[in-house]
């Protein structure tokens, strides 16, 4: 077997959340112009803080990035992305949100699109995101 070798990245944790609608569609979000990845699509998440839990940030990121509420049992774990970029390793796991409050707004000027699982493909998406769209197929 070849040896494996560490990479040196820094393992990054964001968690990132597909909330889904009674349409069961699920809501992505355009990345904004200057940041890393601009223009793509993706899920409404953010990195772990020192201290949170994915989830408390989760609960956090909805509310700064969209203005939803929900809470911490309302968020199921569904599936996890794994995915080495230049210059750092992402761990993101991805939860399922059906339960919250509020009408989702873009609070930091992104663009917001209800996406029905099989068009998500027609939204370009991070590299790290493309395996995880199977799973909400098979779910929705
Ligand atoms: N929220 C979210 N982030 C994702 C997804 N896919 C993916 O590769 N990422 C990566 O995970 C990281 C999330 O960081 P972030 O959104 O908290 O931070 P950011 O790069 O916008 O910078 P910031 O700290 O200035 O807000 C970014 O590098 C982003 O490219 C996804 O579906 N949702």
């Amino acid at each position: 077997m070849s040896e494996v070798k560490p990479t040196g990245k820094r393992l990054l944790l964001v968690a990132a959340c597909a909330l889904v609608d009674t349409d069961r569609r699920v809501l992505l979000a355009q990345r904004p112009e200057g940041k890393q990845l601009a223009g793509l699509w993706e899920f409404p998440g953010g990195k772990v803080e020192p201290g949170e839990t994915p989830e408390q940030c989760l609960v956090r990121e909805l509310n700064e990035e969209l203005g939803i509420e929900t809470e911490i049992p309302c968020l199921a774990p569904l599936t996890f992305a794994s995915h080495s970029y230049d210059d750092f390793h992402l761990l993101m796991p991805l939860y399922v949100c059906r339960r919250f409050r509020g009408i989702a707004q873009p609070r930091e000027g992104q663009g917001l699109k209800w996406v029905r699982p099989r068009q998500m493909r027609d939204y370009p998406m991070p590299p790290a995101d493309a395996p995880l769209i199977q799973f909400l197929i098979d779910l929705l």
